[in-house]
């Protein structure tokens, strides 16, 4: 039996306070129908982990959105990697893939530590900042953009780019008409970084480049490849950075867990990726009847698969809504799972470890002075404010 639900999860009420609806998906079944869009819902870890991992039935290539690329036209080209599968998605993959590992970030290491302590000390001299713009935003902008190649002037479309990405794979509601205003103008920008001549030597962009060179890729694919990192690589970073600072400030003990052993900056990280997961659902679809539990998926019908409720399945984690630093939270699906895996989790990790570490040697207390503000998005569990007032160590 199939159960159904009327519910809007794009809807203002649902994106502002998402824990009451992930709850009854979860309790409805392992597959529920949301008859407002027509899409199959998975809440539970065992079916979005299952969906994730098996390309073949639950494709990418019709778009990770509501919009079946089948049937409507793209808002922008397809991304190479994002919303392409096998064998299409193996080469973009296998050129971006070695340039964003752990070893290859590290000649970044001690630039971006020392960007972070830089900005740390400016704001533990203020005392109180917003961890959001103050921090969150001005950490990747000052140090992504500049990895990639991508000169300074211009970098505040960045942000406003990723809002209508993320925006445009839900419904066309308010969220994505807010941002149709100012989007050519934006992508205008961003699709003019991601040229050759754009990008400076030595940066993630020009190594697309270089992969051209050696025939790993077309020089037609490499602009776009860059494009996933602008796409990327911005607002989920912010993102991250926002939600581990949210989660310290909801459980103070594990802040000064934190200060007793600064080691587990990266635990810490992942742990706050699983609990608030940045990026909160995407779609797939079936390329043939797919039979879930006892529930029959139709071919060519689009799953939404719900990454925030996965990751605080209470059949898969204990006490799921508590951040909790002694808990192991690998196999979360806050970076996805299978070829699409997150490709720049490394650099995302790096960026919050050097931002972590600086607060937690600098800072002996975190508190907030005011509730943080939401930033509602169709994907993105945003943040527009989160006021916070430090004491120094
Ligand atoms: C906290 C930060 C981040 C989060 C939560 C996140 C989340 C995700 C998720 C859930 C996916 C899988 C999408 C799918 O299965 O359809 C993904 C893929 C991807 N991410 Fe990340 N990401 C983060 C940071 C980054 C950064 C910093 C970059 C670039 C440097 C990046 C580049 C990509 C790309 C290119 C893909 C597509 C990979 C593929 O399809 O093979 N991400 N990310
Ligand atoms: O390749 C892209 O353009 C792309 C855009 C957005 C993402 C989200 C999942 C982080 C991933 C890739």
């Amino acid at each position: 039996t199939l159960p159904t639900s009327h519910e809007d999860p794009f809807g203002d009420e649902i994106l502002a306070e998402p824990a009451p609806f992930h709850h009854a998906l979860r309790e409805a079944g392992p597959v529920v129908h949301l008859d407002r869009y027509d899409v199959y819902a998975m809440g539970r870890y065992e079916q979005v982990h299952a969906a994730l991992v098996d390309w073949q039935r639950f494709e990418s290539s019709a778009g990770v959105g509501l919009s079946n690329f089948r049937t409507q036209a793209p808002w922008r080209p397809p991304s190479l990697l994002l919303e392409t599968d096998p064998p299409h998605h193996d080469a973009p993959r296998h050129v971006l893939e070695p340039i964003l590992t752990p070893r290859a970030l590290r000649r970044l290491r001690d630039r971006w530590e020392a960007e972070a302590e830089d900005l740390v000390e400016s704001l533990v001299a203020r005392g109180t900042f917003d961890a959001v713009t103050d921090l969150a935003e001005a950490f990747p902008l000052r140090v992504f953009p500049d990895a990639v190649g991508v000169r300074r002037e211009g970098r505040e479309n960045l942000l406003p780019y990723g809002d209508h990405l993320f925006n445009a794979f839900g419904p066309p509601n308010h969220l994505v008409e807010r941002g149709k205003a100012r989007i050519a103008e934006v992508s205008a920008w961003v699709n003019a970084q991601c040229a050759r001549e754009a990008l400076r030597p030595g940066g993630f962009g020009a190594q697309i480049w270089q992969a051209a060179d050696r025939g790993d890729i077309t020089h037609e694919q490499a602009p776009l490849i860059v494009r996933s990192l602008l796409s990327a690589g911005v607002d989920t970073t912010v993102l991250g950075i926002a939600a581990v600072t949210h989660a310290f400030l909801s459980a103070p003990d594990q802040w000064d867990a934190l200060r007793r052993e600064p080691g587990r900056v990266r635990v810490a990280f992942d742990e706050a990726v699983r609990w608030a997961s940045p990026v909160q659902t995407f779609f797939r679809t079936a390329t043939t009847d797919v039979a879930v539990a006892d529930v029959t998926i139709p071919a060519g019908h689009k799953i939404l698969m719900f990454l925030g409720a996965a990751n605080r399945d209470p059949r898969r984690w204990e006490r799921p809504d508590a951040f909790d630093l002694d808990r192991d939270p690998s196999g979360h699906v806050g970076f996805g799972m299978g070829v699409h895996h997150c490709v720049g989790q490394h650099v995302a990790r790096l960026e919050a470890a050097c931002v972590l570490s600086a607060l937690a040697r600098r800072v002996r207390r975190i508190e907030p002075i005011g509730e943080p503000v939401r930033h509602l998005n169709n994907t993105l569990r945003a943040y527009a404010s989160m006021p916070v007032a430090v004491t120094p160590a």
